[in-house]
């Protein structure tokens, strides 16, 4: 299990893989060291890659002001920008709840979506938000905001790509407690959350859905080539998926593979490798933005014999609800941007003070633009 091996690292590897000329990448990471591990690691795969670090932690949002400030300075066009980063911290999982299901006609979508087996405990992090919301959702909804000259530019599109969950489901999402500080189910609150700011961006930031949706009042303000789509992975073993059993040892996981893959034979979800899981990340990459459906989630999905491909599905959500969501958001960036500005004075004070702040220290989001750009 080395660190950055999950399904971003993959989505490089296939990336640099491909034919695609002049193709920069940037990895931001929240973790220096990891994240030159996983360039040298690229690297040695692909010596002529051209690949630049940033550091980037999504849950604090001076850090990704930072970064989207080294972006700007850096580059002067991003044509993807693929949203990652995702934690699930002390998860718990519930034996019973597997079992009783397992024994029940849900057994399917028990094992494709994990539903009712996983809580987590959530925590608050320093900027006063919910540790789930603000690493899964909210840094990277401050990180568009901030590259938005980057993204829109007239007569050419540009796209970001979210890596939600078959986890993502409406009953763990509530628009009066949209940082799920309530619930148990964060992860599954966020990654519902992802899919409905996807759709809402698509409202502000592109003419598709604007042009069914006339209500939208200052869409055609901010109305320019950036569109937004949402994939999922499918049940990948990662570190992710490691720490929901950390009594298991990892060679026990490897001694359940012949498992899985039976289990595969049933649902094309158990994608299991972080190659198989990055398909449809792959796939977008190669598709016209304006050909893309708003409303669908892309699934990675791996076939019993091991094959690889992307089916869109339907998601369960709503232009209301998503415009809502988006609203709450910007509410929520102007409190969070006012604080930041009154602690900015404060740190003034204590620098001349003599007071040294540091910053906290992956592999997540992933910036790549064509060749030209700097
Ligand atoms: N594995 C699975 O079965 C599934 C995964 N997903 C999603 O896929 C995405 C990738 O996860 P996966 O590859 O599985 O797991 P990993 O844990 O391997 O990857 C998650 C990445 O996010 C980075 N990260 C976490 N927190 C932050 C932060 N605050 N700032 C910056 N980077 C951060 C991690 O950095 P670091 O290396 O420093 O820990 C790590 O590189 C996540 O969004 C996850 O929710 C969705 C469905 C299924
Ligand atoms: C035989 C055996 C021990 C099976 C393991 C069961 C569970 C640990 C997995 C079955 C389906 C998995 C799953 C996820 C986590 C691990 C399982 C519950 C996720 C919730 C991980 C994060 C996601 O975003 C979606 C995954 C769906 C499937």
């Amino acid at each position: 299990m080395s660190p950055c091996s999950g399904i971003g690292l993959a989505l490089c590897e296939r990336l640099l893989s491909q034919d695609t000329e002049g193709l920069q990448l940037c990895l931001a990471c929240r973790n220096m060291r990891r994240a030159q591990a996983a360039r040298w690691a690229l690297l040695s795969s692909h010596p002529a890659a051209q690949e630049a670090l940033l550091q980037m932690d999504t849950s604090s949002i001076s850090s990704v002001h930072t970064a989207a400030q080294e972006v700007k300075l850096r580059y002067n066009r991003l044509d993807y920008l693929y949203l990652n980063a995702g934690i699930m911290p002390n998860p718990q999982f519930d034996v019973k709840g597997f079992f009783k299901a397992f024994f029940s006609r849900c057994v399917i979508t028990m094992f494709a979506t994990g539903e009712g087996i996983l809580t987590q405990k959530d925590c608050v992090t320093p900027d006063g938000l919910q540790q789930v919301f603000e690493t899964n959702l909210f840094g990277h909804f401050i990180l568009i905001r901030e590259q938005e000259p980057l993204l829109c530019h007239a007569g050419r599109t540009s796209q970001l790509i979210w890596t939600s969950s078959s986890n993502a489901h409406r009953s763990a999402f509530k628009l009066e407690d949209v940082q799920h500080q309530r619930g148990t189910t964060p992860y599954s609150s966020s990654k519902y959350a992802s899919d409905l700011l996807s759709l809402a961006l698509n409202t502000h930031y592109n003419k598709q859905i604007s042009a069914l949706s006339l209500t939208h009042t200052h869409t055609a303000l901010t109305c320019c080539g950036l569109y937004s789509s949402v994939i999922c992975p499918g049940f990948v073993m990662t570190n992710l998926t490691y720490s929901i059993l950390p009594s298991f040892p990892a060679f026990l996981w490897t001694l359940l593979m012949p498992v899985f893959w039976l289990i595969r034979m049933f649902t094309n979800t158990f994608t299991l490798s972080p190659y198989n899981g990055a398909e449809a990340l792959l796939w977008l990459f190669k598709q016209k933005p304006e050909s893309l459906d708003p409303q669908a989630k892309y699934h990675s999905l791996t076939s019993g014999l091991g094959n690889n491909y992307t089916q869109p599905q339907k998601m369960d959500i709503d232009l209301e609800t998503s415009d809502a969501l988006y609203e709450k958001l910007l509410q929520i960036e102007s409190e969070v941007r006012k604080k930041l500005k009154e602690k900015t004075k404060g740190l003034q004070y204590s620098c001349s003070t003599g007071i040294m702040l540091t910053h906290n220290s992956g592999m997540e989001s992933i910036y790549s633009c064509q060749a030209g750009d700097q």
